[in-house]
């Protein structure tokens, strides 16, 4: 029982192809399995194009096992690979690597060389081999489309909300805690800072309420993405203080965080003086604290 696609953010729409693949599974008696990719189709196929990504490699894996996944096969997005015509991919992957015995996708999905493979192919190919094709319409909210391309362009423009609303769950970002240039502190507000997140979809440079994980812990959060103007800084990075750790001193360095964007709160900007970031940043923690005490999710 198979289930193909490139899955990223693991969004609601993947959700519900998954399921359905899960339910047919458990009904033959099979593993639910689903064939993805090592990187994104679109970054091989149109040059120039790359895609920043919703989750990571080991996110994606937590979230597939979490919808119920039996096994998740990853191909190696080659050149070999792209250039593969849609019907020998039905053949040395759905047919022989897999075994599929139903298989199980979105209405546009597309596979094969020049994207020729649809589910009209799939049909024709298997028709005769004793593998069922089941076909998923299209998940909308709003009249549009939940698509990963469509929640990248809800972080683009801010909208965390919009973009929790076609995940299913807070939009986030993974990363090591790295040191920074050691002004949090003294400012009254030590920040974990996640840099190096080249691949990652983040949200718009600003503001925003929401939580950091590290370890087994979930702690509220005043997030901050950008490169600090203030400072004439050029580095694009997320900082988050943590609104309740216990202990002032502790030490996160190294340790690996995912910060989650709940609100937006406002635009980042450039502030004449330490001083005058000091007293916005007091604001922003109890207009922060005020919204995460309201969320209950
Ligand atoms: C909630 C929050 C909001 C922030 N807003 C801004 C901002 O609008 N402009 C800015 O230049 N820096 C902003 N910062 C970043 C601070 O300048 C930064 O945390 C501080 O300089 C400490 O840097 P360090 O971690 O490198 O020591 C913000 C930080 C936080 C936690
Ligand atoms: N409430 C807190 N929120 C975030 N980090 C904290 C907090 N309290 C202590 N820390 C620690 O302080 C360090 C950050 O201090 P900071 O002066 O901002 O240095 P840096 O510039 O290296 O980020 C982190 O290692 C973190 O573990």
């Amino acid at each position: 029982m198979a289930t193909i696609g490139f899955f990223d953010g693991v969004h609601l729409g993947h959700r519900t192809v998954i399921g359905r693949s899960r339910d047919v599974a458990r009904l033959l008696g099979l593993p639910s399995l689903v064939v993805t990719f090592d990187i994104h189709p679109k970054s091989l196929v149109r040059e120039n194009n790359e895609v920043l990504l919703l989750t990571t490699f080991e996110h994606k894996i937590e979230l597939l096992s979490a919808a119920g996944v039996d096994i998740i096969t990853f191909i190696n997005f080659d050149p070999d690979f792209a250039n593969m015509p849609a019907e020998k991919f039905c053949r040395d992957i759905l047919q022989e690597k897999v075994k599929a015995r139903a298989i199980v996708v979105g209405d546009d999905f597309r596979f094969g060389k020049d994207a020729r493979g649809d589910q009209e192919l799939l049909r024709h190919f298997f028709q005769h081999r004793g593998v069922d094709i089941h076909i998923v319409s299209k998940l909308r909210i709003g009249g549009m489309e939940v698509s990963s391309s469509n929640i990248r362009k809800f972080l683009q423009e801010g909208d965390v909300e919009r973009a929790a609303l076609f995940l299913g769950r807070l939009p986030s970002a993974r990363g090591i805690v790295e040191p920074g240039s050691k002004r949090g502190k003294n400012l009254g507000f030590p920040t974990i800072n996640l840099r190096n997140l080249k691949e990652q979809q983040l949200p718009k440079n600003g503001v925003y309420a929401g939580y950091a994980r590290y370890d087994s812990h979930r702690q509220k959060a005043m997030i901050y993405v950008g490169a600090k103007p203030t400072f004439d800084e050029t580095e694009r990075m997320i900082e988050a203080h943590l609104l309740d750790l216990p202990e002032q001193r502790e030490n996160l360095y190294g340790r690996q965080a995912e910060i989650l964007f709940l609100k937006r709160t406002r635009d980042e900007m450039k502030f004449e003086n330490t001083e005058k970031l000091r007293e916005q940043l007091e604001k922003d923690r109890r207009n922060i604290l005020d919204i995460l005490r309201e969320d209950h999710g």
